[in-house]
């Protein structure tokens, strides 16, 4: 009796279960991929330098611009480690006025479909060799750190995290998931600063929420380094700050905005820090107007305005997006975004020079 119940139970629940699942396989575990490709002296220094500066930034203890600057999305990990080697000596050569920090961007949250980003299907075939997409995601962390570059990526997939996130020196929670709790939770948890933006309609108070709810501690299933269901259990994360990314309601760059949101930070009992992003809502995702922001907001920080910490630009080495056509890479103009318009090289170089003088001037 007992073995006929316990035979029929599993195909009872199998009847019952996994009837869209098309197939399950195997993951890395977190900790194999960590030992493939470990984190050596110089990018920990790399990291761990960067996340502070980051927070003195933040807080005000360091006068200098937070700029978090690269491609929309990474589709070819030479071009964004060519692009890497030109920002790293311009990064350099502006240390005292910027903390440049590189968006390395693996995984894009979609309005409806389309490329997931190079940890999803690295192939850019529809292969999703999401192990292939890890490997790819974690070497590249590796080699743009080592040139003294600090890399910072948005987390999307709450699992992600424990394959890349300890070589990240900044992160960012994006417009369509800073109302998620599971995104807040995990947040609470990451061991770097992390940008939230307000909601694509232009919610401002959703993000100064998100910030709340991720510098308290939460208790929420995740997965171990060894990739194992856990119970994880955090502290909260001090280190949270608004993105102002405009949105469908418009641009929400202007003093105005700003000001009201560190008013409403003050009001939730937190830390009166924001950054702008010029792409985006701010921008209508045209990049040539991006440009137009990132001069404004460079015109009003020379002349003494304070509340922004730092400024996100979308920049690649060509300038403008391109359309993937999926198993097509090699139809693909090198160096130019599949994602959203990118601004090009000489146009982010001469903006990284005027946010230097801004800063210089103010
Ligand atoms: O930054 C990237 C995009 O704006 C975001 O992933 C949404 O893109 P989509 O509207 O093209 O899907
Ligand atoms: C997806 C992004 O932005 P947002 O969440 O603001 O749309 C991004 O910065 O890549």
């Amino acid at each position: 009796m007992t073995i006929t119940a316990g035979a029929a139970a599993p195909a009872l629940a199998q009847s019952l279960d996994n009837q869209r699942t098309t197939s399950i396989s195997p993951l890395i575990p977190p900790s194999l991929l960590r030992a493939e490709y470990p984190v050596d002296e110089a990018v920990a220094k790399t990291v761990r330098t960067g996340r502070s500066d980051t927070v003195r930034i933040l807080d005000g203890h360091d006068d200098r611009l937070l700029v978090v600057v690269g491609p929309c999305s990474v589709h070819d990990p030479a071009a964004a480690l060519d692009y890497a080697a030109r920002l790293a000596e311009r990064a350099e050569a502006l240390r005292d006025r910027l903390h440049v920090v590189m968006r390395v961007y693996f995984e894009k949250p979609r309005t409806t479909l389309g490329w997931k980003g190079l940890i999803n299907d690295p192939d850019l075939d529809g292969s999703y060799a999401v192990n292939k997409g890890l490997r790819l995601a974690r070497q590249l962390l590796l080699d743009v750190s080592a040139l003294g570059l600090p890399v910072g990526c948005e987390f999307l997939d709450p699992i992600t995290p424990q394959f890349i996130a300890d070589i990240v020196t900044w992160g960012s929670i994006g417009a369509r998931t800073a109302a998620s709790q599971v995104h807040r939770q995990l947040c609470s948890a990451l061991s770097m600063p992390v940008g939230i933006k307000n909601s694509t309609d232009g919610d401002v108070q959703v993000a100064v929420d998100a910030t709340r709810a991720a510098g308290a501690g939460h208790v929420f299933a995740g997965i171990n380094a060894d990739g194992l269901a856990a119970l994880l259990t955090t502290s909260g994360n001090p280190d949270c700050h608004v993105i102002l990314r405009g949105g469908a309601s418009g641009p929400n760059h202007d003093p105005a905005t700003v000001a009201d949101t560190l008013g409403r930070l003050s009001a939730a009992g937190l830390p009166r820090r924001l950054i702008v992003d010029a792409s985006h809502g701010n921008s209508g995702k045209d990049h040539v107007r991006q440009a137009g922001v990132v001069e404004e907001l460079a015109e009003r920080i020379g002349a003494g305005e304070t509340g922004i910490a730092g400024v996100m630009m979308e920049s690649f080495l060509a300038g403008g997006r391109q359309e993937l056509r999926l198993g097509h890479r090699d139809e693909l103009t090198y160096g130019q975004s599949i994602t959203d318009a990118c601004m090009d090289w000489n146009t982010t170089d001469r903006l990284l020079e005027r946010l230097a003088e801004a800063v210089a001037s103010r």
